[in-house]
């Protein structure tokens, strides 16, 4: 194969060279408990990542893993790049061999990538007791790969594994294998807190120790063990290294990397760093979401900058505030990183928060002093008995509308439900339901069967309604979670239904609390029918 480097990519990012955000999500990410990539799943991340703006991707380690010398050849046959070079992974070569006959470095230089990333050992114990080798031989290693694969004109970065615990334990070794790196014509060398434990003060010390004697460019990878990972990256940024190593997500070996999307909004945010091509900022928590469901995790809610929940206030104080000013209490607008501001409605909610929630739900408080009054005291006193309205926004709103309008007419009235379970003798398990409900002024009665108690009330009181309200066709539930509170009880608890609901357009919840399930059930399933015609939906 040709050694010339081609792999589907541009080799100048728009953002220049001054500063290198390089993503190892498809290497260091994939190291995570839970995570595999399909190839199919490698290109998929590489096109977000380069739609985000990154430097450098890191496709993985070829020749050590057959899906990464696959994503290699594919990347270079399917990849258009348009702001990120590929970055191929590998180690420096064996102890005792020579760099262009090891099959290792071979491999990297078949991937074709641009730029080739490779890990030496920098803590003299691991040369000695991992590598079994001697200090001197460990240099050779580093100073044979680096100014082999340079003479093939690939850029090389050098991530010295263990900088950190190394450079504790014997310093003069650690910076001597980063200026064996450089002087063998490295580009980048990359200081590692592979076990993760530093804390900022130490990687501020370290890095502008190095830094005043070492003349060469300089990166950091931190790992998360210490949960500093984003806050040692930034601090090597402050300190001087130009170079950050991240994950998507912080996603990583152990307790994972440093989070791609925190250290980007630390740097773009709040150092005013042009990180990213002009407003790609915007498009993190879409990225970080589509990412998220490429490795099969739910995106986390808490996350930084991008989770849901970021920028979600409960407490009443916060939203009384925010009424008057947003910024008074959010520690920047949430639209500059694709996110919301939310306001959540719950038993620590105030007039302020009710009020909010409303705007954001399409329900006019304003000038409503009393029907404010009573849904806060509604709230309370139901949140107190174990109703939740924080993910059940659906029911607040009808909550809201019945303050608001309490002549509104009633969808429909219930007379009656009733259940059955049967266990028939061949082992079969059917629910029979019965509804009996008032429709203006007609009583309408109807029967269905269902996979579940739940099922066939749902399905007895569609059959009951869809007459007069055809439009609950196109109405399905999506999701049903119980919760039993006061878990003391056992069997006698209060249960807490959440129903997802969905129209094909719009998903909603509702929630629905009684001592017996299916009631709990029942007025939950309510709630989502009537939110389907006389809600924002409706
Ligand atoms: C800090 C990091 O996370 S770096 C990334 C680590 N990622 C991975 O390990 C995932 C991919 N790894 C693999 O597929 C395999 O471990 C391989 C293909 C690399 C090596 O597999 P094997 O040849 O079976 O060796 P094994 O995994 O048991 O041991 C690693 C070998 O690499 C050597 N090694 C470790 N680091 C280096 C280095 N920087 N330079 C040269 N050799 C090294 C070890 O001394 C050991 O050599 P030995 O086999 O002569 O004892
Ligand atoms: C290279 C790497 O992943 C580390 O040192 O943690």
């Amino acid at each position: 194969m040709s050694q010339s480097a081609v792999a589907g990519q541009r080799v100048e990012s728009p953002l220049g060279d001054s500063f290198h955000i390089y993503d190892t999500t498809l290497r260091d990410g994939a190291q995570r408990e839970g995570i595999t990539y399909s190839v199919a799943d490698k290109l998929a991340v590489a096109r977000l990542l380069d739609e985000l703006g990154v430097g450098f991707i890191e496709g993985g380690w070829p020749g050590a893993l057959p899906k990464d010398t696959e994503f290699f050849e594919r990347a270079a046959a399917e990849l258009d790049l348009v702001s990120a070079q590929l970055v191929a992974f590998g180690s420096t070569r064996k102890a005792g061999a020579v760099a262009a006959e090891d099959p290792q470095v071979r491999a990297l230089v078949d991937s074709r990538a641009p730029v080739i990333c490779l890990v030496a050992k920098s803590d003299v114990r691991h040369v000695e007791r991992a590598l079994r080798t001697t200090r001197e031989e460990n240099l050779e290693m580093v100073r044979d790969t680096v100014s082999y694969l340079v003479s093939l004109g690939r850029r090389v970065f050098v991530d010295c594994e263990h900088f950190f615990d190394g450079y504790k334990y014997d310093a003069d070794y650690a910076v001597a294998v980063l200026q064996t790196a450089f002087t063998a014509g490295a580009d980048v060398v990359v200081m590692c807190d592979t076990n993760g434990g530093m804390l900022p003060l130490g990687i501020h010390e370290v890095v502008s120790a190095v830094k005043a004697k070492v003349p060469g460019r300089l990166g950091i990878h931190c790992q998360d063990d210490t949960g500093c990972a984003v806050a040692n990256s930034i601090t090597a940024v402050a300190a001087g290294v130009t170079h950050v190593q991240m994950t998507a997500n912080g996603y990583g070996e152990r307790t994972g990397n440093a989070d791609l999307f925190a250290v980007i909004g630390g740097l773009a945010a709040k150092l005013d760093m042009a990180v990213l091509p002009d407003g790609k900022l915007a498009d993190m928590q879409r990225i970080s979401h589509a990412l998220a469901d490429i490795a099969n995790l739910s995106p986390d809610t808490h996350q930084p900058y991008v989770g849901a929940s970021s920028f979600a206030h409960k407490a009443g104080l916060h939203a009384s505030a925010i009424k008057v000013a947003p910024e008074l209490y959010n520690h920047m607008d949430p639209a500059e990183v694709g996110n919301d501001m939310r306001i959540l409605v719950t038993e620590m909610a105030g007039r302020a928060s009710v009020e909010l929630k409303g705007k954001e739900l399409g329900v006019d408080l304003t000038g409503n002093p009393d029907a404010i009054g009573r849904i806060v005291a509604t709230v309370k006193e139901r949140e107190a008995q174990g109703w939740s309205y924080e993910a059940a926004d659906a029911s607040f709103e009808l909550l809201m509308r019945a303050e608001l309008e309490p002549d509104r007419p009633t969808v429909f009235d219930l007379e009656s439900y009733r259940v059955i379970v049967e266990h028939r003798g061949d082992g079969e398990v059917v629910s029979e339901a019965t509804v009996k409900i008032r429709l203006g002024d007609r009583r309408v009665i109807a029967t269905a069967e269902g996979n579940g108690p739940v099922n066939a009330l749902d399905q007895a009181l569609r059959d009951a309604v869809i007459g007069q309200y055809p439009q609950l066709a196109s109405v399905e539930l999506s999701d049903y979670k119980v919760r039993i509170l006061e878990g003391r009880h056992g069997t006698d608890a209060t249960t807490r239904v959440l129903i997802g609901t969905t129209n094909g357009e719009r998903d909603w919840t509702t929630v629905g609390v009684h001592p017996n399930v299916v009631e709990a059930s029942w007025k939950a399933l309510v709630d989502a029918l009537v939110y389907a015609l006389q809600g924002a939906t409706g």
